[in-house]
């Protein structure tokens, strides 16, 4: 699968996410250090740093998972840092969330996984795919064959590959009808095809659903074949924050240094990045 050569540099204008100096302190740790960052309607954005660096809190933050320690965070007008329960519980109707492990019912079929993603529309539960409303189960179908797996319907989704069961976490995600899309690490446990797959389906549904994508990757060549947009986090720090196009892969690489050459003493060997 290869990246789209036609990425669009510019997104929508409208601001989804707007998120000044966010701070967030777990303990004496410092996850988050003053991050400011804006993200637009029908933009990808792939944030890269190593391990450690805050993209997962960053996520967490957006969804009111974590109430950052200070700054502000405004989601589609709501203030996720000032919200009490119900604005949050109405915020996370509009924020879908993909997993790394895809969170699948692994003995469900992959229909009943993807109408579970419709289920806040509902006010009771739902057991079993035959329960649903026969709309939602004709707009889960839909979403299945979007993402190349009509077939597979009526299949148990532990029986699925890796690849196909995150296709199946789109699908479910889309369901929910959400406005903004948080993927962390999406792809992480993908061989480099199925991951190429599973991007191009991000890409796809941002551009023509005109969703907002803030996606965590630990993948270089991935963030700059898909991303409209690439943040680099560097021990809670915003170090890099540009359009992908235009962006050369050293530039990228300068967010895993680990320590600012420039700030060594003459002596110091300087580490490379990683
Ligand atoms: N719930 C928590 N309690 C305490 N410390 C935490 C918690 N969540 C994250 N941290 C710490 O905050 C820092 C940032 O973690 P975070 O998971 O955001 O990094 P990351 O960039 O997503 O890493 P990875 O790429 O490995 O997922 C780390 O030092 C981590 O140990």
């Amino acid at each position: 699968m290869s990246s789209p050569l036609h990425a669009p540099t510019v997104a929508g204008d409208d601001r989804v996410v707007h998120a000044r100096e966010v701070t967030k302190k777990f303990g004496g740790v410092t996850a988050l250090d003053s991050v400011s960052l804006d993200v637009h309607r029908s933009e990808l954005l792939v944030l890269l740093g190593l391990s450690g660096s805050g993209k997962s809190t960053f996520l967490r933050c957006l969804n009111g998972l974590h109430p950052p320690t200070s700054g502000s965070i405004e989601v589609r007008g709501t203030r996720v840092d000032l919200a009490g329960g119900r604005d949050i519980r109405a915020l996370r109707r509009d924020v879908g969330f993909i997993f790394q492990h895809f969170n699948l019912v692994g003995r469900l079929s992959c229909l009943e996984n993807v109408l579970i993603g419709g289920l806040g529309r509902l006010s009771v539960p739902r057991y079993g795919a035959l329960t649903y409303p026969r709309s939602m189960r004709a707009e889960a179908l839909a979403h299945l064959d979007r993402v190349g797996l009509a077939d597979f319907a009526a299949r148990r989704a532990d029986t699925l590959s890796g690849g196909q069961q995150q296709r199946v976490g789109i699908a479910r995600t889309l369901m929910q009808r959400p406005k903004l899309l948080l993927a962390d690490e999406p792809v992480a446990s993908l061989d480099p095809e199925n991951a190429g797959v599973v991007m191009d389906l991000l890409f796809q549904v941002c551009v023509e659903e005109k969703l907002t994508v803030v996606c965590t990757l630990h993948q270089i060549d991935l963030a700059m074949g898909w991303a409209h947009r690439i943040v680099g986090l560097r021990g809670g720090r915003k170090v890099l924050d540009r359009p992908a196009v235009g962006l050369s892969r050293d530039e990228v690489m300068g967010i895993y240094q680990r320590v600012d050459p420039l700030s060594l003493p003459a002596s110091t060997p300087a580490r490379g990045p990683l």
